[in-house]
């Protein structure tokens, strides 16, 4: 297993000038031995260049890949020793389940009675033990995926594992339980892993850390916890959440901290407050949904759209009211240019 550091940029284009042609702006990052990480962001973002920079499929066209401190920049994924998992099954339809799951060891040379145990195990924490003998090309595409999770996770002596977006093809109510799945196997095996995804719920259950990428730049690398309550960019903000947090100019209210242009707050915290209480506004209930679990209630001020969920148990206020929101509270952040500054 590996700590991975990178001090890196990537360009696809000769001669790079603006931001605009980079892949990947120039980012410093460390990975710890053992961790589980996601990279998440929307498409285009550069998470897969990322992680092919760090399995070795791309050389970074400037900076350097360091694994337990040794330059790894110039190695193929081979000499690195780095499993990866793609989109898409990458398995021998003619072998057996065990037989696939063997290969990697295999091909190192591993004694036949270790790898009937490591398969064994893999199997088991996969939950193919009773389908070990069958043939691969008479099975479902998720349990085709399956195997290739399999085959990711089945060498001990592995850098670190990549996943590219691995839950694709498999179904939602599957693709659930193996999240769990992963993460589990991470807390049994202790490998580096290291996973990308679009998705964020995929990238919260399953990572201990998420780094967030927006246009070529990881804008952030931090738990749920602190993406969720300290969103470093406004990006992360947005992007994370359900629905994202609330912008509004950081004057709506007094008392924003000095240079301050933006005050966000999460939808979770905005409250219905009395008329002209401190930290709050008041502002046009446009919609009013009843999403189960609690009420989503959507106002205007000015130019300002303000989100609000409410508890199942509030008398939620009606369409067309002018309602008084709380929005100035101990979980208020404050940007200054998109960067969290209070
Ligand atoms: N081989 C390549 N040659 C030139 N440009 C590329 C190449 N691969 C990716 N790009 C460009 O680099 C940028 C980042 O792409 P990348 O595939 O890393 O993003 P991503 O976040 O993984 O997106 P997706 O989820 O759609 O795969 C995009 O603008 C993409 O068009």
């Amino acid at each position: 297993m590996a700590r991975i550091d990178l001090d890196l940029a990537h360009s696809y284009r000769p001669n790079p000038q603006k931001d605009e042609d980079y892949a990947l702006l120039p980012l410093k990052m460390t990975f710890r031995d053992g961790g589980a990480y996601a990279l998440l962001g929307p498409s285009g973002c550069g998470k897969t260049t990322l992680l092919n920079i760090i399995s070795g499929l791309v050389t970074p066209s400037q900076g350097t890949v360091k694994f337990n401190g040794h330059d790894v920049t110039r190695q193929t994924p081979q000499q690195r020793n780095i499993a990866q998992v793609f989109q898409f099954p990458v398995i021998y339809d003619t072998m057996t389940v065990a037989e696939n799951l063997a290969f990697p060891l295999k091909n190192r040379g591993v004694a036949p009675d270790r790898i009937k145990q490591r398969v064994g195990v893999i199997a088991e924490m996969l939950e193919m033990s009773h389908q070990l003998d069958t043939r691969a090309a008479g099975l479902a595409a998720d349990a085709k995926q399956k195997i290739s999770l399999g085959r990711g996770l089945v060498r001990e002596d592995v850098s670190a594992v990549l996943f590219d977006e691995p839950l694709t093809v498999i179904d939602p109510h599957l693709k659930w339980q193996l999240r769990r799945k992963l993460k589990q196997i991470h807390h049994e095996l202790k490998l580096t892993l290291i996973y990308v995804t679009h998705d964020q719920v995929e990238a919260l259950t399953f990572a201990e850390e998420v780094v967030v990428m927006t246009r070529g730049r990881a804008v952030q690398i931090g738990s749920a916890d602190q993406l969720f309550e300290r969103p470093q960019h406004t990006f992360v903000g947005h992007f994370i959440g359900s629905p994202g947090m609330n912008f509004l100019p950081a004057a709506i209210v007094p008392g924003a901290p000095e240079g301050a242009d933006t005050l966000g707050v999460r939808p979770e915290y905005v409250t219905l407050a009395e008329p002209r209480a401190a930290g709050a506004l008041q502002a046009v209930v446009t919609q009013r949904q009843d999403v189960g679990t609690y009420w989503l209630v959507t106002a205007k001020s000015g130019d300002s759209v303000i989100r609000a969920r409410l508890s199942p148990e509030t008398t939620p206020p009606a369409i067309g009211d002018a309602a008084w929101f709380g929005v100035k509270g101990t979980h208020t952040c404050y940007y200054k240019n998109e960067e969290l500054v209070a």
